[in-house]
């Protein structure tokens, strides 16, 4: 069995999320973690794909545009992914003509009630159940401060969502 987690970050929650999730398949399958920007690869039983939450949904060019002026701000004290401006989960999802085989979506957002926040897990797995297509399981959101800083905990919360999605496929 083999799973990518794809991602898209800005700032580097979504990656590290990313890679704790890899993290947790890594006791039941070979895993890569790439970002969203490498371009559909669907010859895996399993694709994870995950964003974080821009303007209560995906993030688009203009607020990729945004996040990179708020890194440019030094009292942010915030870096700029290196595959922060390219296309991303977004346009990932627009790609496809076929869902992946088997699938499930995650995302970040701000650690403020979920109706203020929005969710950009909600986003990927709206936009992907389209193809006629369910996730093997439900979708996952992980928080960051308001400095954007991962929640405590959070990334043990990956990995053992990670683990979970192991889990299911190996039944
Ligand atoms: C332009 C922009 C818009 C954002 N809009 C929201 C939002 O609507 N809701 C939210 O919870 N977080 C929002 N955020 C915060 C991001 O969700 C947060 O920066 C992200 O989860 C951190 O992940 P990253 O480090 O992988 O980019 C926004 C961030 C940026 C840069």
């Amino acid at each position: 069995m083999t799973a990518v987690v794809l991602y898209e970050s800005m700032f580097g929650n979504t990656r590290q999320i990313a890679q704790a999730i890899g993290d947790g398949l890594s006791d039941f399958t070979d895993v890569r973690v790439e970002p969203a920007s490498a371009g559909p690869d669907l010859a895996v039983d399993l694709v994870v794909i995950g964003a974080p939450t821009h303007a209560h949904s995906l993030p688009r060019a203009s607020s990729r545009g945004d996040a990179a002026k708020w890194a440019a701000d030094p009292e942010q004290h915030l870096d700029l992914d290196p595959d922060a401006s390219k296309p991303g989960v977004r346009e990932w999802i627009e790609s496809l003509s076929t869902a992946p085989a088997a699938w499930a979506a995650f995302g970040t957002r701000v650690d403020i009630p979920r109706i203020f926040a929005g969710d950009a897990s909600a986003g990927i797995e709206r936009r992907i159940r389209r193809l006629h297509s369910r996730p093997v399981a439900d979708s996952e959101c992980f928080l960051v401060t308001t400095k954007n800083v991962l929640v405590d905990g959070e990334l043990d919360r990956a990995r053992a969502w990670g683990r979970s999605l192991g889990q299911a496929m190996i039944k």
